[in-house]
């Protein structure tokens, strides 16, 4: 697979032109770190860590075990309280918002991807992939099957994660990440337990779909061949 011919949309670098936050500029922005900083109390993970992602941009955050990229996903996510700097989603500061202003924004924003796919056991793959629509009040099975038979499950919906091979439950998770059709897909290691073939199989189906629905993705991953030619930025 050659991931280097895949469309990934423009890489741009903070400050680049120099311009300032804020205001207008940031209609364009789905995700903006501004002098981000972490530390727990004997290891400082990370300093000054300035990124921007446009609608459709693809960035790899690389780094080893270790080396902070799950503690940023968090941060990006808001599942973790902010040390220094600060985190935008649009023109929307992270900081500063109550865990309810910020769980409803989420549920609309935002996709999330992890190692283990939390498919629910009871549930079909379907109805897992429905899951967001019930808390957004936004249920459509018609668009779930859709984007099931995108990722090569049409026959699968009806299926329990228990019947499903460990790359199917994976793309299950993928597509439910993006039933919302969110601005932004923030995947931590989501290939980190499959093999070659299911990982290249699935990072592929991941950017394709995101790139179609328009989705911003940041990808953390510690498997520098997984991703080649993709732009990255490196932790560690
Ligand atoms: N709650 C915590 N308290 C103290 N240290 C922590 C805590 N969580 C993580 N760490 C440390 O912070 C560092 C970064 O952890 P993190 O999980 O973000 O890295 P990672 O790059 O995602 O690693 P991996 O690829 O192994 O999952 C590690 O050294 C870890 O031990």
């Amino acid at each position: 697979m050659n991931l280097a011919a895949r469309s990934v949309g423009s890489y741009r670098v903070l400050g680049r032109w120099g311009v300032p936050s804020g205001g207008w500029y940031a209609l364009g922005v789905v995700l903006r770190t501004v002098h981000l900083a972490y530390r727990y109390p004997e290891v400082e993970l990370f300093r000054n860590f300035n990124l921007e992602l446009s609608p459709g941009d693809v960035r790899v955050i690389l780094g080893p075990s270790g080396s902070g990229k799950t503690t940023l996903i968090h941060l990006l996510a808001g599942l973790l309280a902010l040390q220094e700097g600060e985190v935008w989603w649009g023109a929307t500061n992270l900081r500063g918002l109550g865990e309810e202003a910020l769980a409803r924004l989420r549920l609309g924003y935002l996709g999330l991807v992890f190692q283990h796919h939390y498919l629910m056991p009871e549930l079909t793959a379907l109805e897992n992939v429905l899951v967001p629509g019930y808390l957004a009040g936004r249920v459509d099975p018609a668009w779930g099957l859709e984007l099931l038979r995108r990722v090569g499950l049409a026959d699968r919906a009806r299926l329990r994660p228990q019947a499903l091979s460990g790359g199917e439950r994976q793309r299950v998770a993928v597509v439910r990440a993006l039933y919302l059709r969110p601005k932004l897909l923030l995947a931590d290691e989501p290939t980190g337990s499959l093999d070659r073939r299911n990982a290249e199989r699935v990072l592929a189906l991941m950017l394709e779909l995101s790139h179609d629905l328009g989705a911003a993705v940041l990808l953390a991953t510690h498997d520098e061949h997984l991703v080649q030619g993709l732009p990255e930025l490196r932790l560690g």
